[in-house]
């Protein structure tokens, strides 16, 4: 790491809340020359985050250390000999699945790792880019990017793939690697049945001598105090020797009760990241590369229609699409538009039903802590306005309701009114991280 760079960001370490510090700042690679300090940023969205909140306070910091004003220019990319001649990181080699490594692991040690969930089978979007930065990053430099990576976030989006994916990637680069997956469950039987088979000291060795340790849903271990007090020496034990450690959780582990604080406080000492619902496009994309990989002859049209329907995660999408091939597979008949909405019309319904105009107002009302009248009374103060005109978008992104109809039910507003709101807030959300994450927040609120 360039030295000038580290001691910037021993001064702000300083100023800055750890979480922060880690998710952006950490992950920046440095290089400075006398034209000033260049700093490449793992993926564009980190790159932005940090030219819009930190990059003035970071060019303060440099010409306090350096004692004159220093150009530091920020982009996309690495500063290793790997960076291509553009300045872009080269993309990590393909990754592919040597099967003999995954489908035969050595006798005396099994991975449990689905060789299926892949990088390459991961669609990306907004909103799991940086979590998939993040597993790519531990997976190419395992024990030294992030440790822990903690990926959270509600279910079925995505996180146990990613999980694999960065295990695959650790066996592919090197075959003899340890990686070990379970489930939170499947530690917790480990060890009782290692207490009472009185098999403790076997147990703590069969942990600690991997290489990568992966667990899958953490927020399990809540209220059990003996697992937890095995795991937090098991944690202490992997992350001393810099071995991986990559969990899940469905919620920031700070939210999760009856779990120890000195165990919530190493959580947060490598990388959190959260892995949010995905958006419209990301859905349809999952989609079309799901029934890709299946096999299944699904138009563009009908991918439109389901992602369009169903927002609650990508495990329900591709339940649907399961049940779509199923059953054409089943009459012999072609995948249509017709014939997604007949045979799906019971699950669709229940989609469509769980988000109502009047909830998202209630929701909307209550999360920003103004009374339901006053969203929809006419008055025009900013308080009022912005929540409104979230709910007006939010009404728009998540029912089916034409934009008079969404007026109708904001105190009969026109119906450009409503069309100005979901500009506004699309425009917000793209460049106001605050507002993305309220916009992101209120949809993981509504869809459950
Ligand atoms: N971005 C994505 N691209 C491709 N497939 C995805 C993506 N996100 C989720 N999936 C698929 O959705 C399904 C559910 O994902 P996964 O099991 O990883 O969710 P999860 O977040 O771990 O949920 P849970 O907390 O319930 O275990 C998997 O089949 C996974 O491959």
């Amino acid at each position: 790491m360039s030295d000038l760079w580290r001691r910037c960001l021993e001064r702000l370490e300083g100023e800055l809340n750890a979480e922060d510090l880690h998710t952006w700042l950490m992950p920046l690679q440095a290089r400075d020359d006398t034209h000033g300090l260049q700093l490449f940023a793992p993926n564009p969205y980190t790159l932005e985050t940090v030219r819009e909140r930190y990059l003035a306070r970071i060019e303060t910091v440099i010409s306090q250390l350096t004692g004159h004003e220093l150009t530091v220019r920020l982009e996309v990319g690495s500063s290793s000999p790997r960076a291509t001649a553009s300045g872009k990181v080269a993309a990590p080699a393909p990754v592919k699945v040597a099967p003999t490594v995954i489908e035969a692991p050595a006798p005396t040690f099994n991975h449990n790792l689905d060789p299926h969930y892949t990088f390459e089978t991961f669609v990306e979007g907004k909103s799991n880019q940086l979590g998939k930065a993040a597993a790519m990053q531990v997976a190419m430099n395992p024990g030294r990017a992030y440790n822990p990576l903690l990926l959270y976030g509600g279910t079925g989006l995505g996180k146990t793939h990613l999980m694999h994916a960065s295990g695959n990637l650790m066996r592919e680069r090197n075959p003899d690697f340890k990686v070990l997956y379970l489930r939170s469950e499947q530690f917790v039987g480990s060890m009782i049945e290692a207490l009472r088979t009185k098999s403790m000291d076997e147990f703590k060795r069969r942990f600690r001598s991997v290489d990568a340790l992966l667990i899958d849903d953490i927020q399990f271990f809540a209220g059990k105090d003996t697992t937890q007090e095995e795991f937090f020496h098991t944690f202490n034990a992997l992350f001393e020797s810099k071995q991986q450690i990559i969990l899940t959780c469905d919620r920031y582990p700070k939210e999760v009760d009856k779990l120890e604080p000195r165990l919530k406080s190493r959580l947060g000492w490598g990388l959190s990241v959260a892995i949010e619902p995905p958006d419209f496009e990301t859905r349809a994309a999952i989609l079309l590369s799901k029934a890709h990989d299946k096999g299944v002859a699904v138009s563009e049209n009908v991918a439109m229609l389901l992602a369009k329907r169903i927002r609650s995660n990508v495990r329900d999408l591709e339940g649907a699409l399961n049940t779509l091939a199923a059953r054409a597979n089943f009459y012999g008949k072609p995948i249509t538009i017709d014939f997604a909405e007949e045979t799906l019309r019971d699950l669709l319904a229940t989609h469509a039903q769980a988000v109502t105009v009047p909830n998202i107002q209630k929701i909307v009302a209550d999360y920003y802590q103004v009374r339901l009248q006053d969203l929809l009374s006419k008055r025009r103060v900013r308080s009022l306005a912005r929540p409104r005109q979230i709910a007006m978008a939010l009404s728009k992104e998540l029912t089916e309701h034409s934009l008079p109809e969404i007026g109708e039910a904001f105190g009969g507003r026109d119906h450009t009114t409503v069309l100005h709101a979901c500009r506004t807030i699309k425009k917000h959300c793209e460049t106001d991280t605050r507002m993305r994450q309220d916009w992101e927040q209120l949809i993981r609120i509504l869809t459950g």
